[in-house]
């Protein structure tokens, strides 16, 4: 049995009781930790709370050969864990595909995920976003067009756009300089952007939300990871109040 297990957005408290009892019943448990990651714990706190010992997997290992976890789960119960939700912008739906081929049992139990807490913390509703996009960094200098041509076609269906922010071994993208790549990208196609708003350590006890414009959020200070960013249609009255009222716009 395979079980894909959401543990939310920020460190191990933020998994559901079920998810719990899951890991603590598996003979296995593997955390998948490049979609996204649980900043506000280690790999040894979520072992000593789990009372398991958890075993990280890279891109390659889910992506490229995953064979090898895959059949440990085909004579025992294995555990899959991501931050967030497993099935919300990540490709896991592949490895369910994969495992179900293999004869392999599987269920997802789900977590709170950034793309539901970004609507509670901004106030933007969930039913106004188009695509969202996500934002590497430059690579020399090259830099993907598609962000900004995403963010292009949402404004222009009057659709808010949700721009994840790179995650790599050694840094996270942070609001400010998403911003700046942005603001880049747009000037070259002609596009201004009036407002964006930062979010940054959704699910902790001391989430930071600003919105304004480039400028505005250029001097906030969002603080430690995970930051996101949200590229706003035009804002309907009770979401700019939700946004002036918490997020300071
Ligand atoms: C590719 S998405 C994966 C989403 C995940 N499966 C989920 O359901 O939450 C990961 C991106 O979301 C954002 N993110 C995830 N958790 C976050 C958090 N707690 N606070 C702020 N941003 C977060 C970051 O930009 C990160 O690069």
């Amino acid at each position: 049995m395979l079980t894909f297990i959401g543990l939310g957005l920020f460190d191990e408290n933020d998994v559901s009781v079920k998810g719990l009892e899951q890991i603590r019943r598996a003979d296995y448990v593997f955390l998948e930790c490049y979609t996204s990651v649980l900043t506000g714990t280690t790999i040894e706190r979520m072992e000593e709370f789990f009372g398991k010992e958890v075993k990280t997997l890279g891109r390659d290992d889910v992506e490229g050969h995953p064979e090898d976890f895959l059949r440990l789960a085909q004579d025992s119960d294995v555990a899959f864990l991501t931050a967030g939700d497993p099935m919300v912008s990540t490709t896991h739906i592949d490895l369910r595909i994969r495992a179900a081929d293999m004869g392999i049992r599987t269920a997802v139990v789900h977590g709170a995920s950034i793309v539901s807490a970004v609507c509670g913390l901004t106030g933007l509703q969930n039913y106004r976003f188009g695509k969202s996009c996500s934002l590497p960094f430059p690579y020399g200098k090259w830099a993907p067009k598609t962000p900004v041509e995403v963010i292009e076609h949402n404004m222009a269906e009057n659709l808010h756009t949700l721009v994840y922010l790179d995650i790599q071994p050694e840094r996270y993208m942070r609001v400010p300089e998403a911003v700046g790549f942005l603001e880049e990208m747009a000037a070259e196609r002609g596009l201004s952007i009036p407002v964006y708003v930062g979010v940054a350590r959704a699910g902790s006890a001391e989430p930071m939300v600003a919105a304004g414009t480039a400028g505005d959020l250029a001097k906030v200070d969002f603080g430690d990871p995970l930051h996101i960013l949200v590229v706003p249609a035009e804002l309907h009255h009770m979401e700019r109040e939700y946004l002036e009222t918490f997020a300071g716009l």
